[in-house]
Formats: C-alpha cells, sequence, structure tokens
C-alpha cells in the first residue's frame, strides 16, 4: 500500500534555560494510505509533539517529513499553510471554534478560505457532513447552544471540508463522556472507511482499539507497534480488540 506521510530522523527540542530538551530523538514513521493510526504512550513521550511536527503545524529541529510525495521539512510558511488548508485537516481536544460564528460558519470557513470550490459546493458540503456527523439540525445555532459532543462533531466536519487526504486528531475525545467519545470515535472510524487516512494521539484503551494500528512512544521514540486490523462497529468484536490492546500495552509497560 502507498505511504501517504513518512518521516526520517525526525527529531525536536526546546530550549529550557542553558539546556536543551530533546523530544522527538530521530522518529522514523511510516503512515499508509487510507490507515488510521493511533499514538500512544506515557505523559510527556513526545506524542503530541510528534503530531505537530509530522503535519507541519510545527517546525522540526532536524529531519525530513514527505507527505503525499512531497518534502514538508523545507517548505516555508505560506507553502505550508497552504498545504495545510488544502489537504491536511486538524481535531483537537479544545475544539477552537469561532465562536462569533454560527455552527454553518465555522464548518465551511476554511472551504472559502481555500477558494476551491463555489458557494453552493461549498454548503452542499457542510450539509452532507452535518447529516453525516448528525449534527444537521443545528446549522444555524450558535456554538455556545452546543454539547461538548456536539462540537466535536462540528470540529470533524470543519477538518473535513476541504477533503483532506489526512486528518491529524490530538485527544479527539478527551473532553467527552464515554457515550459521546464511542460516537466519535465511530464517526472517525466511518471517515476511515471512506477513504481518509487518520493519525490520532489518545491516551484511551477504548479509542485506540477502534483504530487499525497502535504505536507506542517511549521517552521520543516508537519502541514497539501493535496491528489490530480495520474495526468494523458492525461486528461485536470491540472485547476481543481491547483486550487484545489492553494485553500488549502492559507489556509495553503503559
Ligand atoms: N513549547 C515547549 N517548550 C519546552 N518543552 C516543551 C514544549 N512543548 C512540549 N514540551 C515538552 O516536550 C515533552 C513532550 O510533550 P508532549 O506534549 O509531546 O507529550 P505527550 O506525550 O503528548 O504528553 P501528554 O500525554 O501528557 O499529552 C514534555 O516533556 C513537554 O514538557
Amino acid at each position: 500500500m502507498e505511504i501517504v506521510l513518512e518521516s526520517k530522523q525526525l527529531s525536536k527540542g526546546y530550549r529550557v534555560g542553558k539546556d536543551h530538551q530533546h523530544v522527538l530523538k530521530n522518529v522514523d514513521v511510516q503512515i499508509k494510505k487510507e490507515e488510521f493510526v493511533t499514538v500512544m504512550g506515557p505523559s510527556g513521550s513526545g506524542k503530541s509533539t510528534l503530531l505537530y511536527n509530522i503535519s507541519g503545524m510545527d517546525r522540526m529541529t532536524a529531519g525530513r517529513v514527505i507527505f503525499d510525495g512531497q518534502e514538508i521539512s523545507t517548505l516555508s510558511e505560506t507553502e505550508l499553510s497552504k498545504l495545510r488548508l488544502h489537504h491536511m485537516g486538524f481535531i483537537f481536544q479544545g475544539i477552537h471554534l469561532l465562536k462569533n460564528l454560527s455552527i454553518f460558519d465555522n464548518i465551511i470557513l476554511s472551504a472559502y478560505l481555500a477558494k476551491k470550490s463555489s458557494r453552493h459546493q461549498i454548503n452542499e458540503r457542510a450539509l452532507e457532513l452535518m447529516q453525516q456527523t448528525g449534527i444537521a439540525d443545528l446549522a444555524h445555532h450558535d456554538i455556545m447552544q452546543a454539547s461538548g459532543g456536539q462540537l466535536q462533531r462540528v470540529g470533524i466536519c470543519r477538518a473535513l471540508i476541504n477533503h483532506p487526504k489526512m486528518i491529524f486528531a490530538d485527544e479527539p475525545t478527551g473532553a467527552l463522556n464515554s457515550k459521546s467519545a464511542a460516537e466519535i470515535m465511530d464517526i472517525l472510524a466511518d471517515i476511515n472507511q471512506t477513504g481518509t487516512t487518520i493519525l490520532l494521539v489518545t491516551h484511551d484503551v477504548k479509542v485506540a482499539a477502534k483504530t487499525e494500528r497502535i504505536l507506542y512512544m517511549v521517552d521520543g521514540n516508537i519502541v514497539g507497534e501493535k496491528l489490530l486490523g480495520k474495526y468494523n462497529q458492525h461486528n461485536n468484536e470491540m472485547k476481543t480488540r481491547e483486550e487484545k490492546l489492553s494485553k500488549w500495552l502492559m507489556e509495553m509497560g503503559f
């Protein structure tokens, strides 16, 4: 299967006073097209840092990242933001929506900025995504009127509006109760099944068990991986997947 994202010897460090803290240490990762991959590991091991550096949200200190055949390590800020706008989608725990815009306008904003589609096409796409994520009734609501789970769905619609090749999600269910978290993961699994590659960071075994491959990070490097295969919400397989994953995580020292 074709590789969509690859890091080679990716390193990231921060100056802390007089010291230099090495957070990512020569990380080599390959994500295949249409894969659904999770990064797990202890707190502070560098999971979010990996997500932000491999997606070009942050600048790596050394190494290379190749996204969809293009070296992104050498792109300018303008080129990087264009790449992110057109080809990547981001979902965060704190959803960062604009409070003065309606739910619908929050979703379509980046499609207007991308200037790739007509107003009609953008509206159609937004409606289709809102239907898919179960928030079509909320289109013209104020974001202050929505629950955490609904807002996370808005975040998913916003991330998908420009048909990204890949979604990056940092603890997308971190602020949700377990029922909403399970629903959000089913939506992400559906999105993945229809061809969008996803790289996700989580601490939650139930969340990771719905993904295809789990990378385990310790102290700035990937030290193991577990292949679970694609999750099918219509097969009654969650318990087995969770047990398999929990057993492996225990072996990894989680
Ligand atoms: N801007 C920064 N300046 C200095 N150190 C930083 C900065 N951002 C992150 N770090 C450090 O990098 C290390 C890894 O942080 P990161 O957030 O990537 O870990 P994580 O595995 O995602 O943790 P968690 O599971 O707690 O979210 C931590 O020790 C953190 O303090």
